[in-house]
């Protein structure tokens, strides 16, 4: 067995003399003054400390070391407020100890990396970098080499960078290079350029496992590497959902220390084909008919999704739908409990156990989930019907800056399940209502033309017949519909609309180009409206509108923690009450 690495001395901090301590998972140091009554200590977990370093060392305005045989330097996370969110943000903290002899200063290091190699297994030694250049506002190659490759240089860690010159090259670089000798993959962009890598390293390990991605029953195997986002894109919604801050420092560190946070992962079928895989927010109606019309405008940068949400709004759309979906264990969590999942969170670690009981006792780690597709268990499955401003499934909380507690608050990173967001269609002013909850701590699913279901499958179809009819404009909507009420309200056919629409229902499913040309405002400005919409999986267009999809339960890993809660740690420099990002939910 090894054992504890303990070390106790007197150490110098310029003038000052300090007890500096080294036992179990901290390093702490207290300043050796009479003034200091109350003891002040700084300690930071050994598993934070960045590095260790001989000599004096300097990072900033770039690194200098002052080669003297009785210093160390130790850089380590130090933790700041991030102002209006409840994450926090790190920074790099470092201290320059002066020992009394060069003996005791080699023992302070030796004993130091030693004990940071002990406790976090997982940091990185080298990383294969994709960055995108043309991402959010095009400054992802200045955010790498300015602000994260000098840390990573600092802990000792090598890259691999490729700046990509086409969309989809780092998803075919992880499918088909060889990638040995590579700890993890960190990608500098959005949500588009997360997902390249997602699809990348789950095709890959598949495809070494020898199991089918196309086939919704198989468990598929969990990705070996780890991924690491450094946020440069428009949204960014997978990074701020999983640290809590957008910020590129604050994700380095986290890399460079190897914290690993599962993530659930929905595979989108059609028929029986992959089409995709999601994270965040797979959406049909106002979200999908945001994107397509967004991607029109891909000039304007982050902006493009506000301009287009306002537009869309405005075309006042809803569509017919059949949602069927397979519920989780209520007894195991709801999406109404008003928790949030955050660092360390105690569902997600159930779940990982429950993941992991299953596996050694059926030899696979995901078969429990097996039994839920087979024909058996088909009774399991809900099925509602009617008409709907949007459907979202989301696997995790989705929060953005845009909607600092996201699309369903109460989400988990690592459950295993997803929530599915039902907004039948109701008055506009209603969905404004609902829209606008995003913004605020107040409650979008307290609304009466909302349901929220926590679920491990969904399937979604066209209700037959029913592609030719557009919704009747009256005034007669409200947001309070009865249950037998809502799903069909009443539905008219029109002359003009049905030519229209029937060019669109021919049968064959039109090309991403056709739809992104296809009058998505023409509910602005004519009667006319689409009877279908699209699908957005985490900002893409889906060619199908018939879809099924599946949670899978950790099925990848990042660099990160979860959301440290700030109000909590009594580090988030507000109190409970002044944090307007919802601190108040785990009151
Ligand atoms: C009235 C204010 C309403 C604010 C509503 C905010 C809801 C925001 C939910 C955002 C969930 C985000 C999930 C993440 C999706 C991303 O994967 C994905 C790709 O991101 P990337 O381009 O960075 O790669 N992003 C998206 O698909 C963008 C979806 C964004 C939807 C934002 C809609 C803004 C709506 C503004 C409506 C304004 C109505 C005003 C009426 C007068
Ligand atoms: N060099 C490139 N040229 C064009 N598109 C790219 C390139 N690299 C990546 N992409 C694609 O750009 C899309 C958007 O990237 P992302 O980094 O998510 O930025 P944003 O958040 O602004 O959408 C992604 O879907 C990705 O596949
Ligand atoms: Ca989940």
């Amino acid at each position: 067995m090894e054992t504890e690495v303990r070390l106790e001395s007197s150490l110098w901090v310029g003038i000052k003399r300090y007890r500096a301590v080294l036992s179990g998972w901290h390093f702490n140091w207290t300043e050796v003054d009479k003034k200091n009554r109350d003891k002040k200590t700084i300690s930071v977990p050994v598993a934070e400390v960045v590095g260790v370093e001989e000599g004096r060392v300097e990072i900033l305005p770039q690194k200098s070391v002052e080669d003297t045989d009785k210093d160390f330097t130790v850089f380590y996370v130090k933790r700041i407020s991030s102002g209006s969110s409840c994450g926090l943000l790190w920074r790099l903290g470092r201290i320059q100890f002066s020992c009394p002899s060069r003996v005791l200063r080699d023992q302070w290091t030796k004993h130091l990396r030693t004990a940071l190699k002990t406790h976090s297994p997982l940091r990185p030694n080298r990383l294969l970098v994709f960055i995108n250049p043309f991402g959010g506002k095009k400054k992802g190659r200045k955010i790498y080499h300015s602000l994260v490759a000098p840390l990573f240089e600092l802990a000792g860690i090598s890259s691999h960078v490729v700046v990509t010159e086409r969309a989809n090259q780092a998803r075919d670089h992880l499918l088909k290079k060889d990638l040995t000798g590579f700890d993890g993959v960190v990608c500098v962009g959005g949500d588009g350029m997360f997902s390249e890598i997602l699809h990348g390293l789950i095709g890959r390990t598949q495809q070494e496992a020898g199991l089918s991605e196309n086939d919704p029953t198989v468990a598929l195997q969990p990705c070996p590497l780890h991924i690491g986002i450094i946020p440069a894109g428009s949204t960014d919604c997978v990074c701020y959902a999983t640290v809590g801050v957008i910020d590129a420092v604050t994700s380095a560190l986290h890399i460079i220390i190897g914290d690993s946070q599962p993530l659930d992962v929905c595979s989108v079928h059609q028929a029986s084909a992959l089409m995709r895989y999601s994270v965040s927010l797979l959406g049909y109606g106002f979200y999908g008919d945001v994107l397509a019309e967004s991607e029109k405008h891909r000039w304007m940068g982050p902006l493009r999704y506000d301009y287009s949400g306002t537009m869309v709004y405005l075309s006042n759309r809803s569509y017919a739908g059949i949602v069927q979906y397979l519920p989780a264990d209520p007894l195991l969590s709801s999406p109404r409990d008003r928790t949030r999942c955050l660092s360390g969170c105690s569902v997600c670690s159930r779940s990982t156990e429950r993941l992991f009981r299953h596996s050694s006792e059926s030899g696979s780690l995901y078969s429990s989930h097996f039994s839920q597709f087979s024909s058996d268990s088909e009774g399991e499955w809900v099925s509602v019907e009617g008409r709907f401003r949007c459907v979202s499934l989301t696997c995790m909380s989705s929060s953005c800056p845009k909607s600092p507690l996201g699309l369903s608050p109460s989400a988990h990173l690592a459950d295993g399940t997803g929530d599915l967001i039902l907004v039948w269609d109701t008055h506009p002013l209603g969905f404004l209502k609902f829209l606008y909850r995003h913004t605020s701590t107040e409650d979008q699913f307290d609304l009466p033309f909302v349901e929220v279901h926590r679920v491990k499958a969904v399937r979604f179809s066209l209700p037959s017949g029913k592609e030719e009819e557009v919704y009747k404009e009256t005034g007669g909507l409200r947001e309070g519909i009865d249950e037998e009420e809502r799903g069909y309200i009443e539905t008219v056919s029109r002359n003009g609309s049905q030519q229209h629409l029937a060019e669109r229902d021919t049968g064959q499913e039109m090309t991403n180009e056709q739809k992104m040309a296809t009058p998505f405002l023409c509910g602005l400005c004519c009667s006319k409206a689409p009877a279908k919409s699209v699908w957005n999986c985490d900002g893409e267009i889906l060619s199908s509108t018939e879809i099924l999809c599946r949670i899978h339960g950790q099925l990848v890993r990042l660099y990160a923690r979860g959301i440290e809660d700030g109000a909590a740690m009594h580090n988030c420099g507000k109190e409970n009450d002044n944090c307007q990002m919802g601190c108040t939910l785990n009151k």
